[in-house]
């Protein structure tokens, strides 16, 4: 039988995860595919990576756009990263009737209204099943298994570099650069490791998600992002007190007023599963209306985990590409003409619970006048810690946690705290999420 022909382009991390699981299972492959999925052709800049993979059973180049003008390749592979070239490859593929296979969230979630429109266009599928939380299905959960359901909202856990340096941190406190260094010698961190610990990462990320849960067109401007490099190791120590976990979550809900879209460090009650989702290891939550909750967990990037889902991608692609295009399930899981216009609401219209810990003078009224201010805005405490001042000084920590209110709301409060003579300095805010309903 006809294999199908992958060219494969960057063989690094992924790329040589993806050749590896390829090669090793090759024949399962398939039995479950109908036919054989042969990587034909490998193009990298470094040709010297590529012949050192690739053993020399495959014919490499440096030059990318040479295997995407190759008429004997059936799906193009991109794993390259970045989307100025990525962006470029991926088209001219498209354009040349190839399918295409990527890991690539920030292409996808920049650049993926223009990408889907062009492959509709030329009835091609680009699959981005990698793209997503690595290894774990989600892509294809949320297209297809929950398509009875209206989705409610989505929190995940989709960044694993970030996972890993607030694990390590928490576990055997090690220093932030420290742990950094070894997420990228594992592979896990991006070519620039500020989208990772920024949050930028997870917000491309969240808005795939988004876009496969409510049915809207990739807009990731409209994102708030917010990453880890602001996180003080004090507030992690105390929340762990008031029985939480910090993580960096991205979180969007579908409410009456719009979309919330939002990637922040966020307490989470310890007692829930994803709270105690640790290292490299990724997990989301989705929640339907007819199913409930749903956890999907399991290793969110790495070389042979990330492959996992490009290879699976190409069976669906192999299994797929004789249907007729309107047969086929859509990009953004909704048909292309029904995805719909909900406006993605500011970080100000969004509601959350809050943590709040602020450095007052240790004298009677403080706190009274703190409640005050919070109770005039309507927003209820939820819990409080009142820390003894450190030998030989005049100040003490206070912590807060509330109820959920709009953020310009607390906006509105913290700025009446900070404004005490009492109160010295910024008032910390982190966000809290129960995760329950
Ligand atoms: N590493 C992970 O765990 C992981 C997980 C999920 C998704 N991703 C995504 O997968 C993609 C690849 O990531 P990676 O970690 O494998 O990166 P990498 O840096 O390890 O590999 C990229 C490869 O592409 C090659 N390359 C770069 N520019 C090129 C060009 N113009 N022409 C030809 N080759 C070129 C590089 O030489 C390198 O070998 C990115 O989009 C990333 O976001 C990575
Ligand atoms: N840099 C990403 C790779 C997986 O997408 C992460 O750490 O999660
Ligand atoms: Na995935």
């Amino acid at each position: 039988m006809k294999s199908i022909n992958v060219g494969l382009l960057g063989i690094g991390t992924v790329g040589g995860g993806t050749y590896t699981v390829l090669t090793r299972n090759q024949e399962e492959i398939a039995r479950r595919a109908g036919r054989p999925i042969a990587i034909t052709r490998v193009a990298d800049r470094n040709l010297e990576l590529a012949r050192q993979v690739t053993g020399g059973n495959v014919a490499v180049t440096d030059d990318a756009f040479a295997v995407v003008a190759d008429p004997d390749i059936d799906i193009v592979v991109e794993l390259i990263g970045g989307y100025t070239v990525a962006r470029e490859l991926v088209l001219k593929a498209i354009e040349n009737g190839k399918h295409v296979v990527t890991a690539n969230k920030a292409l996808i979630a920049l650049h993926g209204n223009e990408i889907f429109a062009a492959a509709q266009k030329k009835g091609v599928i680009v699959a981005f099943e990698a793209a997503v939380a690595g290894g774990i299905p989600i892509i294809k959960a949320v297209r297809e298994g929950l398509a009875a359901n209206r989705i409610e909202w989505i929190a995940g856990i989709i960044n694993g570099t970030t996972n890993f340096i607030l694990s390590e941190m928490r576990e055997k406190g090690l220093a932030f650069a420290d742990v950094l260094k070894e997420a990228q010698r594992l592979g896990y961190a991006e070519a620039d490791p500020t989208f990772d610990v920024e949050g930028i990462d997870a917000a491309h990320k969240l808005m795939i998600l988004a876009a496969i849960g409510f049915g809207i067109p990739v807009q990731f401007d409209k994102a708030y992002v917010e990453g880890i490099t602001k996180l003080d190791a004090v507030d992690i120590r105390y929340a762990e007190e008031l029985g939480y976990r910090v993580k960096l979550l991205g979180i969007t809900k579908r409410t009456d007023k719009g979309v919330e879209l939002r990637v922040h460090p966020t307490l989470i009650p310890e007692k829930r599963l994803i709270a105690n989702v640790n290292g490299a290891m990724n997990a989301v939550l989705v929640k339907g209306d007819a199913v409930g909750p749903t956890l999907y967990y399991g290793a969110g990037a790495g070389a042979e985990p990330t492959a996992s889902a490009v290879v699976a991608d190409l069976v669906d692609v192999t299994r797929t590409h004789t249907t007729d295009v309107h047969q086929r399930v859509p990009h953004l899981a909704f048909q292309p003409d029904q995805l719909v216009d909900l406006p993605i609401l500011p970080i100000s219209e969004v509601s959350s619970g809050y943590y709040l810990r602020m450095r007052a003078l240790d004298k009677p009224g403080v706190l009274a006048d703190v409640t005050r201010i919070l109770g005039d805005r309507e927003i209820s405490i939820d819990a409080m810690i009142q820390k003894e001042p450190q030998e030989g000084e005049e100040q003490a920590d206070i912590i807060i946690l509330t109820h959920v209110t709009v953020e310009k709301n607390m906006d509105d409060a913290i700025a009446a705290i900070e404004a005490l003579p009492a109160i010295s300095g910024k008032v910390t805010r982190l966000r809290m999420e129960e995760l329950s309903r």
